[in-house]
């Protein structure tokens, strides 16, 4: 069997784009047996090498904008929802890949989608408003402590609006005085967070995403035996 070689994309048109490489990187230390290659991309050729893709935080206003000059969105939309591959979108990276968003620019915005929900841009306010909250994210697995989150103009979930429940809420915030909002969200392949993992230092989402990539990516060759994830419920399965 070949050794299994995963190239996972991060969208770089503009945002926290090296942040999530170094995380990338360091996370990548959890799965010895696998080759990753971390990749910039920027045009509709590097996505076609891609495997799986995070879309960074930004502005996804300028984002759209920039992915509709360069020929990505389509090939974005075809990446998510037709390939299925997975992706995972931090902040403007999250309002990107929702199906809905509002407190939009007039005229309205122009989104990949692929999560049914509808976000609500810039909930908390604007930048000088930017928070840090300890997030209880139990997919990360049993006993694990709270995961620091950091909040810089970002959406939330304000409705989910696919009937079928295949949203799954992993994540929520409570500000006090204010009702608890929704902060990350998993629709198959496509995973979402208000808040900004590559910010931290901490590197167990990363590591639990790559995981998940890994497991989607099915795999045979060297994946045979390879453990991944703590995520509840596949803590020590053998992929
Ligand atoms: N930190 C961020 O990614 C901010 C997101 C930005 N407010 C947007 O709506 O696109």
């Amino acid at each position: 069997m070949p050794p299994l070689t995963i190239t996972v994309g991060v969208l770089a048109l503009q945002g926290g784009v090296v942040e999530h490489i170094a995380l990338l990187n360091r996370a990548s230390a959890n799965y010895p047996s696998v080759t990753f290659h971390f990749l910039e991309v920027r045009t509709p050729e590097q996505l076609s090498l891609c495997d799986a893709l995070i879309i960074p935080g930004g502005e996804s206003t300028t984002m759209a904008i920039v992915a509709r000059r360069l020929g990505l969105l389509e090939p974005l939309r075809e990446f998510v929802k037709i390939n299925n591959k997975p992706v995972w979108g931090t902040c403007a990276g999250l309002v990107m890949l929702a199906e809905e968003a509002s407190a939009t620019k007039q005229g309205g915005q122009e989104l990949i989608g692929g999560l049914d929900v509808r976000v609500l841009r810039n909930k908390f306010g604007t930048q000088v408003q930017s928070f840090v909250a300890d997030l209880n994210l139990d997919f990360l697995g049993e006993g694990e402590g709270p995961f620091r989150g950091v909040f810089i103009r970002a959406p939330v979930v304000e409705e989910v609006i696919d009937g079928d429940g295949r949203v799954k809420v992993l994540g929520t915030v409570k500000k006090p005085g204010e009702e608890e909002d929704i902060v990350a969200v998993r629709q198959g392949n496509v995973f979402g967070t208000s808040f900004h993992p590559e910010l931290t230092g901490d590197v167990r989402v990363h590591a639990w995403w790559l995981g998940n990539v890994v497991e989607a990516l099915g795999q045979g060759g060297e994946g045979k035996g390879l453990v991944v994830g703590k995520g509840k419920g596949d803590a020590g399965k053998v992929y």
